[in-house]
């Protein structure tokens, strides 16, 4: 339990005062809690008293009862409403400011770690796993605390009048913390299958919906719906083994008290019957019997979420652990955009792309990649953007290695078009802003207008503020493919990436579509991945790319002139199957 508490502290952040304050407030409640037992305490020796004295209790005393249990009430609401807010405020703080840095880094790791399975992980531990410590965290260590906080206390007020009764209420309370710290360890073993469990659910589901056109199409429900059932059968087997690794330990715990609570009564009749003890401390005894492990019995239930809160913080904070590749990058603003691959080699895993490779893209210039399908073209762009890092050699921008940069700072300096456009589940003035959050309406507007796309927005019935689904999906592939180069043209990064739509579009939307482009590229350093011989045609530079090393290079006219795969492919394009031009 202290070693979660240590964890929540840790994992808390800049809002670990108000979970201690919270807890201060738990233990301040607890105390109030204890304050109606006094008030019994005193009415009834003041009862007995007067009936000995063959009186009646006065009104004083009544009242002076009825205060004692007012304070005592007071505080526990006020206490206890205190206590309530700050832990759950600090708890939706700190979740909140953990969704933020895990979104932050994962900006800042490279794109090797985003696997599939990586996915469902990422995905589960912001949404499930952050929530369950998001709800359950402050009522989970708020109700551990009250319950050893108000079993210790009462247990010492007990001691005072009787060290035996005492003893048997600290004994249960340290052989109840037993059976728990036997609970946890229990727990520490299931917890974590639990969640693999979860994240093998999300990840089934997310790749079920991201597949949902191919389902479709391939009419495949049943087979793929097996993976997604399978995910949700081991989920539930988890959750309950859990359960069941939990239920005897429980019982056992639960035991503990409920046969303390019987000893503490006989043992309080028992003095009563030998004279021992007076009338009131053994109705005082009775009493508290039966409140001293109400709590501590409560908490039992959460301590045994309390492991399974252990290893969600823990998950939680091994993404946090994975290595940031810009963690000693410069803030770099350079003087020149020229780009250069020096000596590169690049393997994904283990499969080679790069051996070897060297070339150099002068500032305001338009290079074109070439060559066949799997070549490597969407590679040169991830480099120079350093989705990915090489294994060998440099890729250097404007006179320094990309790795010297803060990813933020590279990224400020290029401006990425990709053949699938994704939009965002938000209007189109945020899709468009995405480019440059700060942009005015007006320049909004004019980047639009640049890309063609002025027009068809102006006439949807919202306008700008028309909301587009997630992923763009009530947009035509033209539309939402313009809608991107607004993004860029608004960002006006001097560096270009394109990787140029292959799909065919209308022939009025592809005069708008270069018409868009042609405004995009204007007075920039482009590097395309070209798939039109009109716009290869007009590079300053062609690459072409073949097993792992650029084969040819320079004008399209040259190369036209040189034998090689380029001008073999332009005169032969009809047999050229799969090359991208
Ligand atoms: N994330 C990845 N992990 C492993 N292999 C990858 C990854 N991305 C691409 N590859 C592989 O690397 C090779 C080069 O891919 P790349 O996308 O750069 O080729 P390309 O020339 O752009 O292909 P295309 O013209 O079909 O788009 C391909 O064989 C591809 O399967």
């Amino acid at each position: 339990m202290v070693r979660t508490i240590k964890g929540l502290l840790e994992f808390s952040g800049r809002n670990k005062s108000s979970l201690i304050q919270s807890f201060v407030y738990r233990v301040i409640l607890t105390i109030c809690e204890v304050i109606p037992i006094l008030a019994i305490v005193y009415s009834l020796n003041s009862m007995i008293l007067a009936k000995e004295n063959g009186n009646q209790i006065t009104i004083k005393t009544l009242i002076g009862a009825f205060l004692i249990l007012l304070v005592g009430v007071i505080g526990k609401i006020i206490f206890g409403s205190i206590a309530n807010s700050k832990a759950q405020v600090a708890c939706f703080k700190m979740c909140a400011d953990k969704r933020i840095e895990i979104g932050d880094r994962l900006k800042r790791i490279p794109m090797g770690y985003f696997s599939s399975n990586r996915l469902g992980e990422i995905a589960s531990a912001v949404t499930t796993t952050i929530g369950d410590i998001e709800t359950q965290a402050g009522h989970i260590l708020n109700n551990l605390v009250v319950g050893v906080v108000h079993a210790v206390v009462i247990a010492i007020v007990i001691s005072f009048f009787d060290w035996r009764i005492g003893l048997i209420s600290i004994g249960a309370i340290l052989t109840g913390l037993f059976v728990n710290s036997l609970l946890q360890k229990k727990s520490i073993a299931v917890s974590p299958k639990r969640q693999e469990a979860q994240s093998g659910l999300v990840a089934a589901v997310l790749e079920y919906i991201q597949g949902i056109a191919v389902v479709k199409a391939f009419n495949l429900g049943e087979k793929s719906n097996r993976a997604v059932d399978d995910a949700i059968e081991e989920s539930r087997r988890c959750n309950i083994g859990l359960e069941k690794a939990f239920i005897k330990l429980i019982a056992l715990y639960l035991f503990v008290f409920k046969v303390a609570s019987g000893a503490m009564l006989m043992m309080a009749c028992y003095l009563f019957s030998g004279g021992e003890f007076s009338l009131s401390n053994t109705l005082m005894i009775i009493v508290s019997s039966f409140v001293i492990f109400s709590q501590i019995e409560a908490a039992g239930n959460s301590s045994s979420l309390l492991r399974m809160m252990d290893s969600s913080m823990d998950k939680v904070n091994t993404l946090e652990q994975i290595p940031l590749m810009d963690e000693n990058g410069m803030d770099i603003k350079p003087d020149n955009y020229d780009i250069e691959f020096k000596n590169v080699s690049f393997s994904y895993d283990s499969r080679k792309i790069f051996d070897n490779i060297s070339l150099s893209i002068p500032q305001n210039t338009t290079a074109a990649f070439v060559g066949p399908s799997g070549e490597g073209k969407s590679t040169i762009c991830n480099l120079i953007a350093r989705f990915w890092d090489v294994n060998e050699g440099e890729v250097r921008l404007g006179g320094y290695n990309v790795k010297e940069y803060t990813c933020e700072s590279l990224l400020n300096n290029i401006s990425m078009v990709f053949q699938n456009v994704y939009l965002f589940q938000d209007t189109i003035l945020n899709n468009i802003k995405f480019g440059r959050p700060k942009a005015t309406m007006e320049e909004v507007v004019a980047a639009a207008k640049k890309a063609c796309c002025h027009e068809f927005i102006s006439n949807l019935p919202d306008g700008y503020s028309t909301m587009i689904g997630e992923g763009g999906c009530s947009l035509s592939g033209g539309e939402k493919q313009r809608i991107s180069i607004a993004r860029a043209i608004l960002k006006d990064a001097p560096i270009i990436i394109l990787d140029e739509a292959t799909s065919s579009v209308d022939p009025e939307n592809e005069k708008q579509l270069r018409l868009a482009i042609e405004e995009l590229t204007r007075y920039k350093t482009v590097i395309m991945i070209a798939h039109r011989l009109s716009t290869v045609k007009d590079a300053d530079h062609i690459f072409v790319l073949s097993g792992g090393h650029i084969v040819q290079q320079g004008k399209h006219e040259k190369l036209m002139n040189e034998e090689g795969i380029y001008s073999e492919f332009i005169q032969a394009r009809r047999k050229a199957v799969g090359w991208s031009l």
